[in-house]
């Protein structure tokens, strides 16, 4: 606490004391015994409890409140009246008194007015008084008035009056309560009598304004707490809890907007005896749980007792936060979360930057974010004032649920420096940003094709492409002859010597082979054959891959032949329908997908929902017809889910989930979690719980869909050319229709193809398959990527940038009889 600084404690007493002058008690003390004695509440006393006492022992009563405080500015005095009447002399003398009291008064004559007044003023001149004729049942319901009137905004200190006949309220069975139920603070009897309608208005609004003085007078000093450091709390005599300032919830770990909450179970230790024992004002430790630690922190505490009455109304605790700080100040929290950005430079400058496993435990998802948020709270606690600023930013990031979606940083030096990989990784991570491109396929309708179209895919299984089939689960599988073999039909022919032969698909399924042959069949022909990276070739290099996952032993013991079945089809399926362009495009070009899906997920929910649609709607393609409801519906489930886990704005919540379960700390690595570049130490115990496995069959799909860049240097090179291709495509067209550019640099006359590639396996290849690869034991995926990695630093480093080059470089790198002939060739 700084010198002179004032603290609740302080401000609370000046208002007791304030209220104590005025109406309230408050009280004699007590305190721990041996702090004070001899001591006597500096609050206020009734003469009455007042002992006499040594008044030089006497601490100085504290300065009163400003009687500001409670200071309401005078208005003009602003009345409604309601009376159906044309010329109700009621309302004429209503109305004359209140412009004899330098009033304004205005008049409606029917509840359906009075409401649309209110509206229509309701922000700026909401009258002080209302009076309404109660008067005339039959013509108006002055209590349903009442009630509607109560029901808007900002209405709580307007007074309202009912006007009732003199002759109703003389009978003895005239009841005041359904007046005062509906919302009416006073029943009048009808009079024409000027000066009793002057005193009644003026009476009604002095007693408003005293009381909406008051309201606000308590409202500033909440929200004067809410400023302190010290953590502040109101209860009741029952100890339920009737105020918390922001100190006092975060370091509890309370939301502000939570409901009543039980303070025995927060709070302990000598001050709660004190408390509970009637003393008035005390000066005593007590013990503070937090929810997210199960130690209790002994905290001093101050207490003061506040009573409207003899019986004490309200206990007020004010607890230095000091203890918290001094013990928990510093952990690494601050550490990991700033782990938890994206420092383009760092990663972009050093080549191939030294990845562990261990920066990404910094992601903490499974840990109390509460727990760090009290922290950080608490490390604020006499930090300079930049100090405080930076740790209160961190914490309001640290509330928002987007806490794993990177940002990039609008960072003109490090655009300077890799103005690329800020470009690729910025599209793919914000899906907010800114799709249907004019370059469908001729075929490109979401409809199911004809039968006489599918005649001829019939699954050919001679020669070459038996060859190639027969190779189905090899890493090195050749994608791309299976491509030309099949005349740009991979994706059937694969998926049913996987789905069909090798995973037994049908038998999971209860299917038979026809319909899944029908089922590859339209799902390759909603794959736009005109794009050239997201086309049914992708659809099956990501099946090939989940294929190859899935015949690993970890993943074999894991998953049941259904759950098997899902990951196939999602991998199948995952990209339907993709335009060739990005869900950022689409929401710039209002597609309308993007308005069906309120710019969220736009194409991943696509593809999700096509495929079930185009499955779902003829029996013929329904490789789901026979299973019953609730296995549909949990294969159903599965297949969305992984699916949508495709969505890049989503990577790094994955891959943080994944890592921090199934992964733990080495015993080498250091206690506070800063980054150690210490090899994590893989955990499976976490299989046993179905969310886990939940986490293993998204981080499967993920990596099989960008598994391009941890193949064999020849296919990863081919990826990497036709993905290029297509987002220059997207950039022509975006500049063609001036739509704002997604991604600038993916320019054909500028772009380096070489440094886009570095820029992808730095940010998002290496750390994933380092993880996904020690999981399954599937080295391969990490050597492939740095080697990758290794010949596009050559390539650069030699002034290689465009698609064109980089073919020549690799047909003169690669012995003739392994070069690809590609699509274009
Ligand atoms: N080799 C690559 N280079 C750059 N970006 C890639 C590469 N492979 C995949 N991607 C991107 O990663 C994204 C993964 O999801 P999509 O298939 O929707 O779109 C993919 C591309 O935008």
């Amino acid at each position: 606490m700084l010198a002179g600084e004032e603290t609740s404690i302080d401000i609370v007493q000046r208002w007791l004391q304030r209220r104590g002058s005025d109406d309230i008690e408050t009280g004699s003390s007590s305190g721990s015994p041996g702090a004070r004695a001899g001591r006597r509440s500096s609050l206020a006393l009734t003469p009455e409890d007042e002992p006499l006492v040594d008044v030089a022992n006497r601490s100085p009563p504290p300065a009163p409140i400003p009687s500001a405080i409670f200071y309401a500015p005078p208005e003009p005095l602003e009345l409604l009246c309601v009376f159906p009447e044309r010329a109700s002399r009621v309302c004429a003398a209503a109305c004359n008194a209140v412009a004899r009291a330098g009033g304004e008064a205005r008049s409606v004559r029917s509840a359906r007015e009075a409401l649309e007044a209110f509206r229509r003023d309701l922000e700026t001149r909401i009258p002080h008084v209302v009076i309404v004729d109660a008067r005339q049942p039959q013509i108006m319901d002055s209590t349903l008035l009442a009630r509607a009137i109560r029901g808007l905004k900002n209405t709580q200190h307007t007074i309202l009056i009912a006007v009732v006949k003199k002759s109703a309220y003389l009978k003895d069975d005239f009841a005041v309560l359904p007046y005062l139920e509906a919302g009416f603070n006073r029943v009048m009897v009808e009079t024409l009598g000027s000066t009793a309608w002057c005193a009644e208005v003026l009476q009604a609004r002095s007693a408003a304004a005293s009381a909406r003085a008051q309201v606000a007078a308590v409202t500033a000093l909440a929200a004067a707490a809410d400023r302190c450091r010290d953590l502040v709390a109101v209860t009741d005599d029952q100890q339920r809890v009737l105020l918390t300032n922001k100190s006092w919830c975060r370091v509890v770990g309370w939301r502000p907007d939570e409901g009543p909450r039980s303070f025995a179970e927060t709070i302990g230790g000598e001050g709660l005896r004190l408390a509970t024992s009637g003393a008035r004002d005390w000066d005593a430790p007590v013990l503070l749980r937090r929810r997210a630690s199960p130690d209790p922190v002994l905290l001093a505490c101050k207490g003061a007792a506040v009573s409207l009455t003899r019986s004490i109304s309200h206990i007020v605790f004010v607890c230095e936060p000091s203890n918290i700080s001094e013990v928990e100040r510093g952990r690494g929290s601050l550490h990991s979360i700033r782990r938890g950005s994206l420092d383009v430079r760092s990663v972009a400058s050093d080549g191939l930057r030294r990845t562990s496993l261990a920066k990404l435990q910094g992601l903490p998802l499974e840990a109390p974010i509460t727990k760090v948020i009290s922290l950080l709270s608490t490390a604020t606690e006499g930090a300079p004032p930049c100090t405080v600023a930076c740790i209160e930013r961190a914490v309001d990031m640290l509330r928002t649920s987007e806490l794993y979606s990177p940002q990039m940083r609008e960072d003109p030096k490090m655009r300077a420096e890799d103005p690329i990989a800020t470009d690729l990784i910025g599209a793919l991570l914000s899906g907010t940003s800114n799709v249907l491109s004019s370059r469908r396929s001729s075929n490109d309708s979401t409809v199911v094709r004809s039968q006489t179209n599918r005649s001829n895919l019939k699954h050919k299984t001679s020669g070459q492409l038996r060859e190639i089939l027969d190779t189905a689960l090899c890493w090195d599988f050749e994608i791309f002859h299976l491509e030309d073999l099949t005349r740009g039909r991979p994706l059937t022919h694969l998926g049913l010597t996987l789905m069909g032969g090798r995973f037994d698909v049908c038998a999971a399924l209860e299917c038979d082979e026809r319909t899944l042959l029908h089922w590859l069949t339209i799902i390759e022909t909603n794959y736009h054959a005109v794009n050239t990276y997201h086309n049914s070739t992708h659809a099956a290099d990501v099946l090939q891959a989940v294929a190859c996952f899935i015949e690993k032993d970890r993943l074999k013991n894991l998953l049941e032949p259904l759950e098997a079945a899902a990951a196939l089809i999602s991998a199948a399926a995952h990209d339907i329908d993709h335009p060739g362009t990005s869900s950022a495009f689409l929401c710039n070009a209002r597609h309308s997908l993007a308005i069906l899906y309120n710019d969220v997920a736009v194409l991943e929910s696509h593809h999700a929902a096509l495929t079930f649609k185009l499955t779902l709607n003829d029996d013929r393609v329904n490789i789901f017809k026979n299973l019953d409801r609730d296995t549909f519906k949990s294969v159903r489930h599965n297949v969305i889910d992984m699916i949508l886990a495709t969505e890049m704005t989503k990577h790094f919540e994955h891959l943080a989930k994944f890592v921090n379960v199934f992964y733990a700390k080495s015993t080498g690595s250091k206690e506070d979690g800063m980054h150690t570049d210490e090899p994590l130490s893989l955990d499976t115990t976490a299989l046993t719980s179905q969310e886990n496995v939940i986490l293993v069959k998204r981080m499967m799909i993920k990596c099989a869909d960008v598994s391009n860049a941890s193949r064999p240097q020849k296919f990863a090179f081919e990826w990497a050319r036709r993905i290029a291709e297509e987002y220059f495509l997207q950039t022509d067209e975006e500049k063609a229709k001036e739509l704002p550019v997604v991604m600038p640099m993916f320019d054909r006359a500028s772009c380096s193809i070489p440094r886009s590639q570095i820029g992808f396996i730095d940010y998002i290849i290496i750390d994933m398959m380092e993880a996904w690869s020690a999981f399954i034991d599937m080295p391969e995926l990490v050597t492939h990527a740095r080697n990758n990695h290794q010949r596009w630093r050559e390539l650069d480093e030699a002034g290689v940038t465009t698609i064109a080059d980089v073919k020549r470089a690799q047909r003169q790198a690669l012995p003739p009889s392994t070069s690809q002939p590609t699509a274009e060739e």
